[in-house]
């Protein structure tokens, strides 16, 4: 397993700041071409495969793009920042402007979304709002690593933490995250979590999950989730 990963690895450095792009534009372009080099990064949609994706992410990638077609399902993009009216929608829930200054939090990004290809996070979620639930998969970089050759747990927990997130839509913030962690997940592996709204009661949703291997006969971790609505008229910070 290790093996394949330092081979990925090699391909990985090969292809380094080829998906971005942009960070690779000499200092001397015009400003007007570097604004619209950013802004390419910015709406890029990651949740789609790249180089560093393993033959069996890429085999379940293309089984659930297939059932897309009826309808039933819908990929999720993913994007490193909220568009400019979901931060401002966000703002008005909780964000202190004292808090955070104006400067920083241009820089600001989705951490999952902050890895080289291939070295972190890895990931795609499906949705199927008929049934409330979502597929998430993911594969964990070499960066991710926590006892060696093994996925960090705090990695895991980020992930499910995003998959159950990924069931409610909306305004929302994690509560409560209960997870039993059963077997370790190997580096550089590919694992799946089914994810689904179990209870509705108020602003609250209850959410439940559980992570397998690709064969589906791991059973890797278990978890469940509260996550709250946000009420507009309190502030939560
Ligand atoms: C613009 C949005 C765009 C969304 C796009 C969607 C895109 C989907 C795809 C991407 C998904 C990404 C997901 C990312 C997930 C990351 C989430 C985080 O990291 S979040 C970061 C990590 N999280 C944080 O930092 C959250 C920090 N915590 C908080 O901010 C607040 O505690 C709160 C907002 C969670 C609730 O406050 P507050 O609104 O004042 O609510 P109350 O006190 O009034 O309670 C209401 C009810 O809930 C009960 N209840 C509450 N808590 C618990 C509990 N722990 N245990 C049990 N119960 C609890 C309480 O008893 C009451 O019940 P009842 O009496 O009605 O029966």
């Amino acid at each position: 397993m290790l093996r394949s990963c330092t081979a990925g690895l090699r391909s990985i450095w090969a292809l380094r700041g080829r998906r971005e792009g942009a960070p690779r534009l000499s200092m001397d372009l015009q400003p007007a071409r570097r604004l619209f080099s950013t802004e390419k990064v910015i709406h890029k949609d990651w949740a789609l495969p790249n180089p560093s994706w393993s033959k069996d992410l890429k085999l379940l990638f293309d089984q659930f793009m297939k059932k897309c077609e009826d309808g039933s399902w819908e990929r999720l993009p993913s994007y490193k920042r909220r568009s400019t009216q979901e931060s401002e929608d966000f703002k008005t829930y909780f964000l202190d402007p004292k808090l955070v200054e104006e400067e920083r939090l241009s820089q600001a990004q989705l951490f999952t979304r902050g890895f080289e290809d291939g070295l972190g996070f890895e990931y795609v979620i499906f949705k199927n709002n008929d049934e409330k639930r979502t597929v998430c998969l993911f594969q964990g970089g070499p960066y991710l690593q926590g006892v060696p050759g093994l996925l960090h747990g705090g990695a895991m927990a980020t992930m499910i933490d995003i998959a159950l997130g990924s069931c409610t839509g909306g305004a929302v913030m994690t509560a409560n995250l209960n997870i039993n962690f059963k077997r370790p997940v190997p580096l550089c592996s590919v694992v799946v979590i089914n994810s689904q709204l179990d209870k509705l009661e108020g602003r609250k949703l209850f959410l439940s999950c559980n992570v397998r291997s690709v064969d589906e006969k791991t059973l890797y971790s278990e978890a469940t989730g509260l996550f709250i609505k946000l009420d507009p008229e309190k502030s939560s910070t």
